[in-house]
């Protein structure tokens, strides 16, 4: 297993560029299943979690054509094995996104349920409900949801009890092939949502009202092929501006996209970095100051994503006075607390708030990365650190962030990598 080796060494000052987003590209690969003709998708980020999700696929029987650019040909034309088994999906918890695909393209699906990760229990039970309502038989047994629909699946109006983006996105997928028009209410808003929308208006589906809490499908007979670029990565950008704003630095993020990161920007203004937007780029300027703690709250789209909490607490862990900080979508994310805590920060966990006080100093220390954020929260409290500090089971942080000791190095971190 390989292992992260971070010598603390201050400041980071300088760009870097912001990759494909992990959460667009999964479910917009798992949607070219629909497809009868060839999708090619651009801006993927070279990461683990894209490797299991084209093994899927290839089990299959979609065969992946490689392009110039970091390009990729996939055709839902091929498939002749509507099944995930178990051994993939339990590597990564995005399988699940395939569910809705084969239904609504080939009228059966055996996926393997997913089950919880470290952060939580994360059911699916919204996702089986919604394909229910559009009239799929649905059984779970032997630990996989087996889905039949005779015919088409049917549009209905869904109401989602709790914002669910995989849920979301998976019933839009759905939808695009059903008989008639469906209505998702109370759907999530994250730009993943609408980045995979667009995809699919690319491939010829009908869908309005991306970006609002209300999405309405006209179900189409059939999709084709189309090119399409992955939205930039909104939590990778987000994690190098808080290792700015941690480090008392400054870093230019670039190819990436402001509009989808408020709730974040506003809190980095907060906590006092100096924050500038261009067309595509952001830059987090601390010039040399400690941060200040920040209050926060975890929420769905536009709120402050549960996705960037862990590298708060970070910063928080090393910032001036006092930051509450209250994580709502997950009920077991501050795994990162128990490490941090051992690099001397001082985080009081009291039910989903940690009440993080500001030390002036972290130490260096073997800790381990337990979820894909926490591994972030960890890399970028290492950089402020003094000393030494040695992350095992980095395979967490390569689901999702790419070459990220190459991009780190860019920006004056010491990081280097040591195969296990
Ligand atoms: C709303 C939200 O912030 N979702 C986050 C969630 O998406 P992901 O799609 O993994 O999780 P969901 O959005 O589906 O879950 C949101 C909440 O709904 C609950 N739930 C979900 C589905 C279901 O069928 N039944 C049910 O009760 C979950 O337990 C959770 O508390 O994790 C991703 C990875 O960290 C993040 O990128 C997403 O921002
Ligand atoms: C936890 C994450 O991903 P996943 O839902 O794939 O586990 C994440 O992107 O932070």
């Amino acid at each position: 297993m390989d292992k992260l080796i971070i010598t603390g060494n201050g400041a980071l000052d300088g760009e870097v560029w912001a990759s494909g987003a992990k959460n667009s590209a999964l479910p917009i690969l798992c949607a070219t299943l629909l497809s009868e003709g060839p999708v090619t998708i651009g801006n993927l980020p070279h990461l683990q979690d894209i490797t299991t999700t084209l093994e899927l696929l290839g089990r299959m029987g979609v065969e992946p054509v490689m392009g110039e650019k970091m390009t990729i040909q996939l055709d839902g034309a091929q498939v002749r094995d509507c099944h995930a088994p178990y051994e993939l999906v339990k590597k990564m918890r995005a399988s699940i996104l395939v569910l809705g695909p084969l239904l609504a393209h080939f009228g059966h699906a055996d996926v393997s349920l997913p089950g919880g990760c470290a952060i939580g229990s994360r059911p699916v039970d919204l996702h089986i409900r919604g394909l229910e309502a559009m009239g799929a038989d649905i059984r779970v047994e032997g630990g996989y949801i087996r889905a039949r629909v005779e015919g088409r699946l049917k549009g209905a109006t869904i109401f989602f009890d709790t914002v669910t983006v995989t849920g979301t996105e998976n019933l839009l997928m759905a939808a695009t092939l059903a008989e008639g028009t469906t209505v998702l209410e109370n759907a999530a808003r994250e730009p993943e949502v609408v980045d995979l929308a667009e995809c699919l208006i690319g491939m010829g589906a009908k869908i309005s009202g991306q970006g609002s809490d209300t999405i309405t499908i006209e179900g189409v007979e059939r999709l084709h092929g189309c090119y399409h670029d992955v939205m930039p990565d909104r939590i990778e950008t987000g994690t190098f501006l808080v290792a700015a704003a941690m480090t008392r630095g400054r870093v230019k993020v670039r190819r990436t996209r402001a509009d989808v990161l408020e709730a974040v920007l506003a809190k980095l203004e907060e906590a006092g970095a100096k924050v500038t937007t261009g067309e595509d780029w952001i830059e987090a300027d601390m010039q040399g100051r400690r941060p200040r703690a920040v209050n926060l709250r975890t929420a769905p789209y536009p709120a402050f994503p549960t996705d960037m909490q862990a590298q708060f607490v970070a910063m928080n862990a090393l910032a001036e006075g006092t930051g509450r900080v209250v994580e709502t979508i997950f009920e077991n994310r501050f795994m990162h607390v128990q490490e941090l805590n051992r690099m001397g920060a001082n985080i009081a966990l009291e039910g989903n708030t940690a009440v993080v006080t500001g030390v002036e100093r972290l130490s260096g220390a073997p800790v381990m990365a337990t979820d894909l954020r926490a591994s972030a929260s960890l890399v970028v409290a290492a950089m402020m650190a003094e000393g030494e500090t040695l992350v095992d089971r980095i395979y967490h942080i390569d689901r999702g962030y790419e070459c990220i000791e190459e991009k780190l190095q860019l920006l004056g971190a010491k990081i280097r990598r040591v195969p296990g």
